[in-house]
């Protein structure tokens, strides 16, 4: 059935828009959440510029100057601006992703912002999608809802919400696409996907269309504005749109050199204009226009339109600064009432539309502004075969509002699932990513069984040779150095490339970091083993080395455990610093470890003032470790088909190494507290990084 909405209040006459909803998409099962209204006022971010040794007051840079601002709900919003204007630089602070260096009051609904609840009712896309590639559509949004949704969200109930995001997001048909796979439109529509799953109420942008072609382009904002439509503060980023694109938004906000020039509908931004005697040519993109004038090209017009603003506070359409929003709330109660005063939407209920384009409406070409602002969007709807499509953000009263923002018992759960869930969850995820990988995987095995079996040939049979002791103990050091780099070396390749994802998903809550840390170190830790395992036993056998079960144990622990402690000295360098500098710099700085591994100077040859050195090698202990497993415990003495072998006597070569008094529980020890040790930097490390990139 047809659908008639009749749009009075226009000051021309009443007009019918005839909208035929032959499929209505809404998105029915994902959780409710109140409509939120953001405001900012006198917003001031500075920046330390020059060596914080020598800061003088002409280092530090003021990039945002007292900018004012309000961001509604149901509305499409569009920060424009010139390049190094500082757009980036407030959806940053509004997102609550920067926040040291801020001045000025950020308010949601009214209230003062609680950035902790505030960021469980937002979600940051950032530019560059930041997407597992290992991944199909449907295991990405699997992993989105297990994180996203409460854990007693039945399996069902998030396989409906899955099909019902990626149906309305015309993912459907790509659902078994790899990610990697995908198309710059398509990977920015899964983007949304995965952070619509919990129905964030504000949803940022930064540069949503950027790599998009102009159809891509429009498909991106068509679906921001579908979903503003639902009730939800849309706010974006962009750079200069099309007139097409422009007409989309409802509220542009622009900034030049730090400072509100322009906020309110697009529709009347020519009027306004004008009336400052800027004259926008006819044909003339108002978007291009509006930069233009920001930038200077028609003169220093900057602080007249600052100042006919009021740099963000004054309300366009009648020149007086916006009411104040900042109840004051007494108690929960009052809040929530607020929350939801006057914010239930409906999505057949078009004059709540018509309300929030009350500008538009009553601008000098209100009629024609109000078919592009609606009527337009509604026929381009209707044109795309998808028409009424609303992605409507159901709203509950009271009780959501209340647990949304202030959690239940007034101190708000930081995630949706318990660590143990997200532990799990980014477990499974990461197996699955490993099991895909080629140079994590396959490459990594076939490197441990080739380097295996050619060791095996080049010592071939020499373990019980009494004349071959030195040659043995070669091989015993290369096993430290071949599995020392294998393992560090593809941690410190592969741990900085998941940063972008980790950075995006742990700010958008979908996990703790330290859920994340244990899983990711977790989930190699079966690959390593097995990987080293193989090793050792091709080589142990090849080789020759005493066949025993004891000195196999022993043998095999040293070498697990050197790969262990190796592999966290890459998840210390990966957190600390990026591919390019970790790369060279791991295998420097174990130079020395390898120096002092007692290999090549045995200890009581070491200066007394280096031999600190040699405690820290955690390759000495490895290397004594398999030393010890090999020659100790009163192994017999060796063959000998020379008339004379030094090293016979097994002991002869742990004294000449200064390793008759070792011990091997001691050796074992150390590397397991040294691998702890590590764990934990690599942690600590990771945490400093994530709040140093913010
Ligand atoms: N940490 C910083 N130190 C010094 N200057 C900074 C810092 N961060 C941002 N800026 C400066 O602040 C200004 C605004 O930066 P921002 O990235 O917000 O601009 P933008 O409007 O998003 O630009 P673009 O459109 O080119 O991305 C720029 O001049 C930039 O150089």
């Amino acid at each position: 059935m047809d659908n008639v909405y009749i749009l009075n209040n226009l000051g021309k006459g009443s007009l019918k828009v005839t909208i035929t909803p032959a499929q209505h998409k809404t998105l029915t099962h994902l959780p409710k959440r109140p409509p939120v209204d953001l405001a900012f006022t006198d917003l001031t971010y500075k920046v330390q510029e020059g060596r914080k040794s020598n800061i003088t007051c002409e280092d530090v840079k003021t990039i945002l100057k007292s900018v004012s601002g309000r961001l509604r709900s149901g509305e499409l919003t569009a920060i424009m601006g010139p390049s190094g204007a500082g757009k980036s630089t407030l959806l940053n602070i509004l997102t609550g992703y920067k926040t040291s260096g801020m001045e000025g009051s950020i308010t949601v609904n009214g209230m003062e912002r609680n950035l902790s609840s505030f960021r469980k009712l937002s979600c940051y896309i950032m530019q560059d999608n930041q997407l597992h590639g290992n991944l199909t559509v449907e295991e990405a949004m699997a992993v989105a809802t297990s994180l996203k949704l409460p854990s007693v969200t039945s399996r069902a109930d998030k396989e409906e919400v899955i099909q019902e995001i990626l149906e309305t997001l015309g993912l459907s048909e790509h659902h078994k696409t790899m990610t990697s796979n995908l198309s710059g439109g398509q990977k920015k529509r899964l983007s949304i996907a995965l952070e619509l799953v919990n129905n964030p109420p504000i949803m940022f942008f930064d540069e949503p269309t950027s790599g998009l072609d102009s159809s891509s382009c429009f498909q991106c904002i068509s679906l921001l504005k579908t979903l503003a439509r639902g009730g939800r503060t849309i706010i974006c980023t962009i750079h200069q749109p099309s007139a097409r694109l422009f007409e989309m938004f409802d509220h542009l906000y622009t900034l030049a050199d730090g400072q509100c020039v322009y906020q309110g509908s697009t529709g009347r931004l020519v009027e306004w204009l004008g009336s400052l005697n800027l004259q926008c040519p006819s044909y003339h993109n108002p978007a291009s226009f509006i930069i233009e004038v920001s930038c200077g090209e028609y003169g220093d017009n900057t602080g007249k339109l600052v100042r006919a603003i009021n740099n963000g506070k004054n309300d366009i359409r009648n020149g007086q600064p916006f009411p104040e929003t900042t109840p004051n709330y007494n108690n929960k109660k009052d809040m929530e009432v607020s929350l939801n005063a006057g914010k239930e939407w409906d999505k057949n209920d078009l004059s709540q539309v018509q309300e929030k384009f009350a500008d538009v409406v009553n601008g000098s070409n209100g009629h024609g502004n109000l078919q592009n602002g609606i009527l337009q969007y509604a026929a381009n709807e209707v044109s795309k075969g998808e028409p009424g499509l609303v992605l409507q953000m159901e709203t509950e009263k009271q009780d959501n509002a209340e647990v949304a923002l202030l959690g239940t018992d007034g101190s708000p759960r930081r995630y949706a699932t318990s660590e143990l869930t997200q532990f799990w969850v980014v477990l499974k995820r990461t197996l699955l990513f490993s099991r895909r990988d080629w140079t994590l995987m396959y490459l990594r095995l076939f490197a441990h069984i080739l380097v295996g079996f050619l060791i095996g040939a080049l010592y071939y049979d020499i373990g019980d040779d009494g004349s071959k002791v030195l040659s043995n103990l070669g091989f015993l050091f290369f096993n430290m150095l071949f599995l020392m780099y294998t393992s560090m070396t593809i941690t410190i390749l592969s741990f900085p490339l998941e940063m972008p994802v980790l950075v995006k998903e742990h700010f958008n809550r979908w996990y703790s970091l330290r859920s994340y840390y244990l899983a990711i170190t977790v989930s190699d830790i079966p690959f390593q083993a097995i990987f080293c395992v193989i090793y050792v036993v091709i080589v142990y056998l090849l080789t020759s080395q005493p066949p025993v079960w004891f000195r196999f144990a022993m043998f095999l622990s040293s070498c697990l455990l050197i790969s262990f402690v190796a592999q966290s000295v890459g998840l210390v360098v990966g957190a600390a610093m990026n591919v390019q500098n970790g790369v060279f710099l791991a295998p420097v700085m174990s130079v020395p470890f390898l120096l002092f591994s007692g290999f090549f100077v045995s200890f009581n040859a070491i200066p007394v003032y280096l031999r600190w050195i040699t405690y820290l090698s955690y390759i000495r202990y490895g290397f004594e470790g398999t030393a010890l497993a090999t020659y100790s415990f009163n192994r017999p003495k060796l063959q000998c088909h020379q008339p004379y072998c030094h090293f016979k006597n097994p002991l002869t070569t742990l004294e000449e190494l200064d390793m008759s008094d070792a011990d091997i529980a001691l050796d074992i020890a150390a590397l397991c507290l040294i691998f702890l040790v590590l764990r934990i930097s690599a942690f600590l490390f990771l945490r400093w990084k994530l709040k140093a990139t913010r």
